[in-house]
């Protein structure tokens, strides 16, 4: 657990200024500065900027640093509290933007992150701040949020908050010097950041992926290319089994007509023969989705198979399974305390994915009903509750909120509901019919406390209150939280 400071967080407006203790290091995004800081009240259209010093005066929640620039509230990425940096701004269209040139002041909640891709982010928007601010600027948005329900506890952190990710995926592309690249899209756009691993990807799948890059020269495998749409190779995609060892390798194409495919297979097993399974993907689509709906199994069952809180979890390329298992079985040891189940009730573990939860609820359960929407996660999970021996869990594919409003057509009784859903969180459909089934308890487990908190104001206003609310760190060195709240039945 951590301490509760209150550090620097925007929370409306920008007057919190609170430089914290600062050193004079300087830190340079760029590598150099040059000259002294010059200011003008209008920037230039275009690229070209500005060069202006401010300080930081606090975060906004994508962690971008927040500060005032001729009347006006700017962010910038990389800027920490208390800071004062020399900025770039510039015009584009209506919008004012800012980049950081260097950092002259720094705060001691900076830390030189490990990553070699300091400035590229690639999805860590915080790597920059220490663990230890992280989990407050997570422990303050997560306050903020739920404020009208009650004191969340303090999150629940991470021991060793790197190489977590169990899924990596890492797209194709070709550089200016037609040379074969691999990376994340930067941030709205699909502009490849050259990149060979992250601080928070399981190192051994970005070797794979590394290998694959390396083989495609010699193999005449060329990336794909969205604006030609020639090529073949879109992305790469590996998911470990970080307990069992399993690793699964998925190769994302634009056609399947996969040229020296034996050769090809043969070659990467030799290199990693820790892989224990390859498939290849058929993706022609043209927007951002990264898997197709073709698959063909290349090489062993398709799946691979993981252990979590002590029951084991077959997983095929396109179910969910949290990214971050360290986490994952704090999450759900926290979720099915909050549950308070004594063997007889009734659960509903709705956006149930592969069964995760609802297996093992189904262990302190009567009976567990679990439904979701994605057609081979409901396959996996009934898979799941046969390799484990359970005998008292249905899964049943279908929308949840349609789901619901049956059971409560039908009169169906559920003591304690357990939903999960993704980042946009659930529905009328869903939530009215928890008010008409009135189960005693819900515990509501979320990847965007946002969409937690608009669901959980319905449910408030319509007969439940909070009992509880546990943040838990599941994605360190980026701005997401998780959160597991528990509500009853007025
Ligand atoms: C955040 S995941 C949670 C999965 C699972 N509870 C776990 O912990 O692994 C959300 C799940 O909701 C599913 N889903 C999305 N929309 C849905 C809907 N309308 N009805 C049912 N399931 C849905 C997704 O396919 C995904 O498996």
């Amino acid at each position: 657990m951590t301490k509760r400071k209150n550090k620097g967080y925007k929370k409306s407006g920008n007057k919190r200024n609170n430089p914290e203790k600062q050193n004079n290091k300087q830190h340079s995004p760029q590598g150099k500065s040059k000259g002294s800081p010059k200011t003008t009240n209008k920037p230039p259209r275009g690229r070209k900027g500005i060069i202006a010093e401010v300080t930081c005066t606090g975060l906004t929640k994508e962690g971008k640093g927040v500060f005032q620039w001729e009347g006006k509230e700017l962010s910038v990425e990389n800027l920490l509290p208390g800071e004062t940096a020399e900025v770039i701004i510039s015009q584009k269209g209506r919008f004012t933007n800012a980049e950081l040139k260097r950092v002259i002041k720094t705060s001691e909640d900076r830390v030189i992150s490990p990553s070699k891709y300091y400035y590229e982010r690639g999805g860590c928007q915080i790597h920059h701040m220490s663990y230890e601010a992280q989990t407050r600027f997570k422990q303050h948005t997560i306050d903020q949020l739920m404020d009208p329900f009650g004191k969340p506890d303090s999150i629940i952190t991470m021991d060793h908050p790197y190489g977590y990710r169990n899924k990596n995926t890492m797209t194709f592309g070709m550089n200016k010097k037609k040379q074969i690249i691999s990376g994340l899209y930067a941030p709205n756009t699909h502009r490849i950041i050259p990149m060979d691993g992250s601080m928070i990807h399981d190192p051994k799948a970005d070797e794979i992926i590394q290998t694959i890059k390396g083989m495609m020269k010699s193999f005449k495998m060329q990336p794909y290319n969205e604006d030609t749409e020639r090529g073949f190779l879109r992305h790469v995609l590996v998911r470990v089994g970080k307990n069992s060892g399993e690793i699964m390798v998925v190769l994302v194409a634009a056609s399947p007509m996969f040229k020296g495919k034996n050769n090809f297979i043969k070659a990467l097993k030799k290199e990693h023969p820790e892989i224990t399974t390859i498939i290849l993907n058929i993706n022609n689509r043209s927007d951002s989705m990264v898997l197709g709906d073709q698959e063909k199994v290349l090489f062993g069952k398709g799946t691979i198979t993981d252990t979590l809180c002590g029951l084991e979890f077959e997983i095929s390329s396109k179910s969910f399974y949290q990214i971050n298992p360290v986490q994952t079985e704090k999450l759900y040891s926290e979720a099915i305390k909050m549950a308070e189940l004594t063997g007889n009730e009734t659960v509903i573990d709705a956006y149930c994915g592969i069964g995760t939860i609802g297996l093992v609820a189904s262990q302190k359960a009567g009976k567990v009903i679990g439904v979701e929407l994605n057609k081979g996660a409901v396959r996996d999970a009934i898979r799941n509750s046969k390799r484990n021996g359970v005998k008292n869990a249905r899964f049943y594919q279908g929308d949840a909120g349609e789901f619901m409003v049956q059971m409560a057509a039908r009169g169906e009784k559920a003591d304690v509901v357990i939903l999960d859903p993704p980042r946009s969180g659930s529905d009328e459909a869903f939530l009215s019919s928890i008010v008409k089934l009135k189960p005693k308890r819900v515990v509501y487990v979320s990847c965007n406390p946002e969409t937690q908190a608009r669901d959980m104001k319905y449910l408030v206003k319509n007969g439940y209150k909070v009992k509880e609310i546990q943040p838990v760190d599941m994605f360190p060195q980026t701005v997401h939280v998780e959160s597991v709240a528990k509500l009853v039945l007025k």
